[in-house]
């Protein structure tokens, strides 16, 4: 379904209700099958949170988890310690592009049975469960934290925990860091230092106790950029965000300060208010936070701004290749932008063409990114039920903060 967007009546002031973060909630579904006496509050509705806790609850010997790279990643470490059960573990076309031998080769190393399927390296693989004995493993940290992420999840019902040394640059660390705040909330005791994580076995049933799922920022990344496109005065409050976030992407309270946007935490709200203009140059380094590097490029081309991302070498292997994504799109609509493996330089501009068709190649980002262009002039965006991945509701919100939108 494609949507045609523009801008109507913006609301001064209006109120988004934002559903759970898809990363803590995925953590926290399988965690809840190692110790099933914790209890979840505000677990994410996005597709790829149904598709993780239907995984975990399914007893077929397939289980396919279309586009969700947590999903893949964290069952494929859960089933290799899953004791007599057989499962292929498959997904989307993308999804068998995108690689997991780095956390195939440590599961081999600490014991498991994986082999693969199709193609040497990627999904889907075939995973007999078993008990693993040892609890010593190296891998490159450089590639996806979820490869580190999954090994946490099943770390302390491994006999004796798990001794991880990360080699090389360590990529998307407060990822690797919300794992362990988890672990952590639920009495599973690490430590992390230098470049090794250690994880102690944890046997012991748990007091029952009820974790509650913060909502996701990266979906917040959207209502950061309209603001920021919108007059001054405007605000935008968002529910329900804690005081001291588990997630990296909260790191837009700063970044969209360069944009003269502030941020007013109430309570389990942030207000979102828009106090100047602010046309100057920006530049960030995103190795913390890959998801908003959409946002704010277009956050940047909506204004006519260079911007400036660095730390961008994960962006290849998500949904689609978003870099190239990034450039094609941001150049229909008129603009010039210069990509390397990990970086995209966007040139200043002073135009945007009108009813430009965006594509979205499967990622939800780009169809989410891209909408608040609509604040500058009519685009239409392919494929708009892709928000699903992680933010169904998100057409309606946008309605509600005053866009309309017609198919
Ligand atoms: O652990 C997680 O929940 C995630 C880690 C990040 O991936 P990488 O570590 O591959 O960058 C991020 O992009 C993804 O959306 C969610
Ligand atoms: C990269 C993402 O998700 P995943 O890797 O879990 O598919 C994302 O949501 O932007």
């Amino acid at each position: 379904m494609h949507i045609t967007l523009q801008k109507s009546k913006t609301a001064k002031q209006s109120s988004i209700q934002i559903t759970g973060s898809k990363s803590e909630s995925n953590r926290l579904l399988l965690l809840k099958a190692l110790y099933p006496e914790i209890s979840l509050d505000n677990v994410s509705n996005s597709d790829d949170s149904q598709l993780m806790a239907k995984a975990l609850a399914s007893s077929s010997n397939i289980v396919d988890i279309n586009h969700a790279g947590t999903a893949m990643r964290f069952l494929t470490a859960f089933f290799a310690v899953l004791e007599g059960r057989e499962v292929v573990l498959t997904g989307s076309k993308r999804m068998k592009e995108r690689p997991i031998k780095i956390l195939v080769n440590a599961l081999q190393d600490l014991g498991a049975d994986i082999s693969y399927v199709e193609n040497e390296g990627f999904p889907p693989i075939k995973i007999k469960g078993k008990k693993l004995i040892k609890n010593k493993v190296s891998l490159k940290a450089n590639v996806s934290s979820q490869y580190i992420s999954a090994l946490l999840l099943i770390a302390s019902k491994l006999e004796n925990g798990l001794e991880l040394t990360l080699e090389g640059e360590v990529t998307s660390i407060p990822y690797i860091k919300m794992t362990l705040s988890l672990l952590d909330e639920i009495g599973v005791e690490s430590s992390f230092i230098n470049n090794t994580i250690t994880v102690k076995p944890n046997t012991k049933t748990q007091k029952p106790k009820t974790l509650t799922v913060e909502s996701d920022w990266s979906s917040a990344s959207y209502y950061f950029s309209i603001v920021a496109l919108s007059d001054v005065g405007t605000e935008i409050t968002l529910s329900s965000y804690k005081e001291n976030s588990l997630q990296g992407d909260s790191a837009l309270i700063d970044i969209y300060k360069a944009f003269g946007v502030e941020t007013v935490s109430y309570k389990n709200t942030i207000t979102l208010k828009k106090v100047s203009e602010n046309k100057e140059p920006k530049s960030f380094n995103l190795v913390n936070a890959p998801d908003i590097a959409q946002t704010i490029a277009v956050t940047c081309f909506a204004l006519g701004i260079a911007c400036d991302l660095t730390g961008l070498h994960t962006l290849k292997i998500k949904e689609t290749d978003r870099l190239v994504a990034l450039k094609v799109e941001i150049e229909k609509l008129g603009g010039k932008v210069d990509i390397t493996n990990d970086s995209l330089y966007l040139h200043p501009s002073n135009s945007i063409k009108e009813m430009v068709s965006i594509a979205t190649y499967h990622d939800h980002r780009m169809a989410m990114a891209f909408a608040p262009l609509a604040l500058k002039t009519p685009i239409i965006i392919e494929d708009a039920m892709v928000v699903s991945k992680s933010y169904p509701t998100f057409w309606d919100d946008l309605k509600s903060v005053g866009f309309k939108i017609t198919q």
